[in-house]
């Protein structure tokens, strides 16, 4: 018996002569939530597709709660709550007939009211499907993948569309619902959502897994970055190599600004030697160093790091 609830080892998955996922492999414990995240077609949601038993998988092995979810799908579907990218919503129903039809397919659903007010809907529920916002069409989503009370949630997507509030309200109900046991797969393009909600995290890029592990073990390793605005009149040439590399200029609000990325982590003190050298520099020729940060490498620049690769 597996201690995971969910498994992937080995993956693959085509489309005709296009293979889609590449030989993935990653495992989810009870009660941790799991994010992929990924440039557009990397294989995410095919991956989801897979452990959703909506196709077997080509190669490679799939488990899920112990079971496989292809073969067992209709045992695992009870156990599953699945929110799709895109939703095969009634527009003619109501939100609470919707919500009342997902209801008769459980055991034990949630009260319809409870559901809706955990994806703060209460007071559209006599309203038709079709005349709710994009936004609020999530979040009905939302209601109806937890409404039978899931052990396992796969959530595509989950807050594209909704605007920062029903955003922040989401994450929070995908953190009671983790705290009380349920074991989350999500797909995402916002690396802030990532960060806030994810045990561990992988980054996909065209059907791979290019890095995965927690968020402080993927940025750790991608060393530390060095800005300042470039005044006025200074030649990019005359600006110093630090840590062996030469500046990256970005223009940020209309200025140049200079970027270095130094190699290693701060223990070994590279980013500190590259700042004293900036600064040194400055003060022979009487420069400002106008907005000097150094920070650690941020999901993003790993992200940016990895579809720029290849
Ligand atoms: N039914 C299909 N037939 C052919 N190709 C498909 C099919 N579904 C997906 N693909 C292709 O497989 C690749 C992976 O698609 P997938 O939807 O899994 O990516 P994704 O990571 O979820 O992307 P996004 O972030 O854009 O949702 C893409 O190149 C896509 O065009």
């Amino acid at each position: 018996m597996s201690t995971q609830t969910i498994e992937v080892d080995g993956l693959r998955q085509r489309y005709g002569d296009f293979e889609a996922v590449r030989g993935i492999g990653f495992s989810v414990g009870a009660g941790r939530l799991f994010a992929l995240l990924g440039t557009n077609g990397a294989g995410k949601t095919t991956t989801m597709e897979v452990l959703e038993g909506f196709r077997p998988a080509a190669s490679g092995s799939v488990r899920l709660l112990d079971a496989d979810p292809y073969r067992d799908r209709r045992a695992l579907r009870p156990r599953v709550g699945i929110m799709l990218q895109e939703s095969g919503l009634i527009g003619d129903l109501t939100v609470a007939e919707t919500v009342g039809l997902w209801r008769d397919l459980h055991a034990d659903p949630l009260p319809a009211d409870e559901a809706l007010k955990k994806v703060d809907l209460t007071d559209r529920s006599g309203i038709a499907v079709r005349q709710l916002s994009g936004g609020q069409k999530r979040r009905l989503d939302l209601a109806l993948a937890i409404v039978g009370r899931p052990e396992v949630l796969f959530l595509d997507e989950p807050t594209t569309g909704m605007d920062p509030e029903a955003r922040i309200g989401t994450w929070r109900l995908i953190q009671e619902l983790v705290a009380g046991g349920t074991t989350v797969l999500l797909t995402t393009h916002y690396l802030e959502e990532a960060e806030r909600l994810a045990d561990r995290i992988a980054i996909m890029h065209r059907g791979e897994i290019r890095v995965a592990g927690t968020v402080p073990e993927v940025v750790s390793g991608h060393g530390d970055r060095i800005a300042f605005r470039v005044p006025a009149h200074t030649p990019i040439d005359a600006l110093p190599l630090l840590d062996g590399r030469p500046a990256e200029i970005a223009v940020t609000d209309g200025l140049p600004t200079a970027r270095w990325t130094v190699s290693g982590g701060d223990p070994d003190g590279r980013a500190h030697r590259a700042v004293a050298a900036l600064v040194a520099w400055a003060a022979e020729r009487g420069v400002t160093l106008d907005r000097l940060s150094v920070r650690p490498a941020s999901l993003e620049d790993v992200f940016l790091s990895i579809v720029e690769s290849r």
